[in-house]
């Protein structure tokens, strides 16, 4: 995993321009300093938020890398024999597959610089979602429901559970599968991949080569090996959080906050008011017990990204209007996730999966448990084309072109179609126009909204869900939404019209 993770001085230039992110936990000694735009933008600061901003971050630890207590069994460079398969980061995409694949006895290597390195960040799912995978042990704390915050007055109770990930519990569970299962690792980066006919050389930063007969490229937004030949130009969701213990919050302890929109606490900063208005954040909260708390201000999706100061002011604001007085700072992460964008090219050789793989739902940012849900038809696939006695068995070019085709069928695609269409519509909206949407959105019944965010609606359905959602819509939304939405309309239509199988 940290294969992806950009270092925060790695950070320093504009953000359209780096291609690899992830969510990851602060390790900069003044956290304050970290810049996402390399130019200054002209932007009046209020002083009081901006030290308030600056104190909150002293409270900042210097991060504490926690490893899991595992022996590795490592592979063994002085063989040159050829594995099945070798996948190139070890997040949980990575070692679904690794522990799927081997699971049916194919020889796995498992290539990732910090292998027993605990994910740094905080995954937030639905509580079904990770129930359909059996993987209830592996949230720590789980709300009976949610609560979205549309304005002041109006306050909509969400009955779906949803839970926080225990990473190290996640990451433990895969690993000692793993084990059990006769996995290998190397504990390096990646630079470079050749392929021959039937196999292919994967190239290790410290020299060593590792032949395997499909290689999976797990490495997240950093796209290591993954060829893409369109441009580039995803939205970006930028957010920062912190773990934090406090004298005390407003929140039920039963809920989680999954978006508050409230603008009250900006109030007193004209500036800050008014940057909100045009692009808008929100707060995710998950409230552990009445002193501590996970608190994330989001912008949803901007092209560009937001600068984090500007994020981090917007926190500090709310904070003290809420009445939060932060003691002390367990950890904080800032994270920058690229949504929407074009797939890499499909097929190739290098099989993807994960970020690489253009797996971000890009209407919401969202990734884990479809990844995660998605390990089992990667490894399935692989495991049914490497079968030699199998009359389907396959290899090199046709066998990665079979693998993804079952990652992104044509009816996936054309999903992911509409929600990039749905994204387009929310870069778009102001706060007030976000407002209104969400309000129509939460309205919707639950087989709707639920099946719009955990990826679980196709075309056919997806129809029926945007015009349920536009006969909700207030008619100031719904002339927004055809405002707004006829240009990516067009796009989608056209995209769709394009892509046949
Ligand atoms: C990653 C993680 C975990 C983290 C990071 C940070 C954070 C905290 C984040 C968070 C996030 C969130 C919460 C998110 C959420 C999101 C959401 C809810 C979203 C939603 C969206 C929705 C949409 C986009 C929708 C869309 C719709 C549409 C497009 C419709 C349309 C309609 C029309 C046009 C009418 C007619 C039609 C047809 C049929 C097409």
């Amino acid at each position: 995993m940290d294969t992806l993770l950009k270092t925060p001085n790695k950070l320093e230039f504009f953000i359209p321009q780096f291609h690899g992110f992830e969510r990851f936990s602060s390790n900069n000694p003044n956290p304050s300093r970290i810049r996402l735009g390399g130019k200054k933008r002209a932007i009046k600061i209020s002083s009081s938020v901006a030290s308030s901003s600056a104190a909150l971050l002293d409270l900042v630890p210097e991060t504490k890398k926690e490893n899991l207590d595992f022996e590795l069994p490592l592979y063994d460079t002085s063989m040159s024999r050829v594995v099945d398969l070798a996948i190139v980061g070890g997040g949980p995409a990575g070692l679904a597959v690794a522990q799927q694949v081997s699971e049916a006895g194919l020889s796995v290597c498992s290539i990732d610089p910090s292998p027993k390195l605990i994910w740094p960040n905080n995954y937030g799912v639905w509580v079904d979602e990770f129930e359909a995978m059996d993987l209830l042990d592996c949230l720590d704390t789980t709300w009976s429901g949610a609560v979205v915050y549309i304005d002041e007055g109006v306050k909509k109770d969400l009955s779906r559970p949803y839970g926080r990930v225990n990473r190290k519990q996640l990451k433990s569970k895969m690993l000692q599968k793993c084990i059990a299962n006769g996995v290998k690792f190397h504990q390096s980066k990646v630079t470079n991949v050749v392929h021959e006919e039937a196999n292919s050389t994967v190239v290790c930063s410290d020299g060593v080569k590792i032949q395997a007969s499909v290689v999976l490229d797990a490495t997240g937004f950093s796209r290591c090996l993954v060829q893409y030949d369109k441009p580039y130009n995803p939205g970006y969701q930028v957010a920062y959080g912190i773990i934090a213990e406090v004298d005390g919050h407003p929140f039920d302890v039963d809920k989680m906050v999954f978006m508050d929109w409230r603008d009250r606490h900006l109030d007193s900063y004209p500036d800050l008011k008014e940057r909100n208005s045009k692009i808008p954040t929100f707060l995710y909260a998950m409230p552990f017990s009445s002193n501590r708390i996970f608190l994330e201000e989001t912008s949803l999706v901007a092209r560009p990204g937001l600068r984090m100061e500007d994020i981090q002011e917007r926190m500090v604001a709310r904070l003290k209007h809420l009445g939060i007085n932060v003691k002390r700072i367990e950890e904080d992460e800032r994270c920058v996730i690229p949504m929407g964008g074009p797939l890499p090219v499909l097929p190739q050789r290098v099989v993807g999966i994960g970020g690489t793989a253009g797996m971000v739902h890009p209407s919401t940012g969202y990734m884990v448990a479809r990844t995660l849900a998605a390990a089992p038809i990667v490894a399935n696939a692989i495991v049914r084309y490497l079968d030699s006695t199998s009359s389907d068995s396959l290899r090199g070019d046709q066998l990665s072109a079979e693998v993804w085709r079952d990652l992104w069928p044509i009816e996936r695609r054309r999903q992911r179609e509409f929600f990039c269409f749905g994204m387009d519509i929310l870069l778009k909206l102001d706060l007030e126009a976000t407002r209104r949407f969400f309000d129509a959105f939460f309205d919707l019944q639950p087989h709707y909204w639920h099946g719009f965010l955990s990826s679980r609606l196709f075309l056919p359905d997806l129809i029926f869900f945007g015009l349920s959602l536009f006969s909700h819509a207030s008619n100031t939304s719904r002339l927004e939404i055809m405002t707004k939405g006829t240009v990516p309309l067009a796009k989608m239509i056209n995209n769709l019209v394009q892509d046949r199988d």
